[in-house]
C-alpha cells in the first residue's frame, strides 16, 4: 500500500516545522543537512528533503516520498537527499524510529574530529543525557563516530555497523550528526540534547585549558 495524500501532507508539514526551527539556529549551512519522517513501515515509505535545497526556505518542491530502496514513490523531477540511504538504514535497523534528522554544526564537527581516534565520543553525568531518554543515575553515553566516506553506500554500511538502540545518534567525521526518534518531537529533542552536550564538552575543554595556562604562567 502506498502513503495517502493526507499522510504525505502531514509529514511535509512536520518537516517544514523541524526545518524552520533548525534553520533559525543556523544548523543548515551551505544547503547541508537532511530530514525525514516515516510514513509507513511495511513497505517502508518516508518523506525526505530534496537534495541541494536551501533549507532555510520553504517551497512546494522541498520534499518527496521514497521507498525502502530510497527511490521516489511517484514520478517526480525532484532528487531525494544524496544521503537518503542513511535514513533508510536507520528505519530498517530501528522499525520504531519515526523521524531521522541530520545537521552539520561546528560543535558536532569539532567533537567528531577530536574523538575520531577512539571512533566514539563519551560523556557522563550531564543532565541533558535525559533528553536522549536515558534516565539512570550518572549515566554515561557513547556516540559512535564513522569515517566520512564519500561513497554513500559505503557510509551507510559503516553507520549500519555501529548504531545501537541505546544511543539514538551517530557522528560522521568532520561532517555532522544523524539522530532519530520515535517521532519528530523525539528526534528533535535528541538532536537538541546532542548538540548541547557537544557544545558543552568542547567549551569545557577550552575553558579548562585556559585555566591551566593561566595558573601555570602566573
Ligand atoms: C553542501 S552539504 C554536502 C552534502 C551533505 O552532506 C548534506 O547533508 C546535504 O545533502 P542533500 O543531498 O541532502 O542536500
Ligand atoms: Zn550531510
Amino acid at each position: 500500500m502506498t502513503a495517502t495524500l493526507e499522510q504525505r501532507l502531514d509529514a511535509f508539514r512536520r518537516l517544514d516545522d523541524a526545518k524552520l526551527t533548525f534553520a533559525r539556529r543556523d544548523w543548515f549551512p551551505g544547503t547541508s543537512g537532511n530530514l525525514s519522517i516515516k510514513i509507513q513501515n511495511d513497505p517502508l515509505q518516508f518523506a525526505v528533503t530534496a537534495s541541494g535545497k536551501d533549507k532555510t526556505k520553504l517551497s512546494p518542491e522541498d520534499y518527496l516520498v521514497v521507498d525502502q530502496d530510497s527511490r521516489p514513490v511517484d514520478e517526480t523531477a525532484l532528487k531525494p537527499s544524496a544521503e537518503t540511504l542513511i535514513h533508510a538504514v536507520v528505519y530498517k535497523t530501528f522499525p520504531k524510529a519515526g523521524a531521522c534528522f541530520h545537521v552539520h554544526t561546528v560543535w558536532n564537527n569539532l567533537i567528531s574530529e577530536l574523538y575520531f581516534g577512539q571512533r566514539a565520543f563519551s560523556i557522563q553525568g550531564q543532565e541533558l543525557i535525559k533528553g536522549l531518554g536515558i534516565w539512570e543515575e550518572n549515566a554515561r553515553i557513547t556516540v559512535p563516530i564513522v569515517e566520512n566516506f564519500a561513497d554513500i553506500p559505503t557510509l551507510a554500511a559503516a553507520i549500519e555497523k555501529v548504531i545501537t538502540p541505546e544511543v539514538p545518534g551517530v557522528l560522521i567525521r568532520n561532517h555532522g550528526i544523524y539522530t532519530w526518534g520515535g517521532n519528530d518531537f523525539e528526534a528533535k529533542r535528541h538532536l537538541e540534547a546532542f548538540e548541547f552536550l557537544f557544545e558543552y564538552h568542547a567549551r569545557w575543554l577550552q575553558l579548562r585549558q585556559a585555566v591551566v595556562s593561566t595558573t601555570t604562567t602566573n
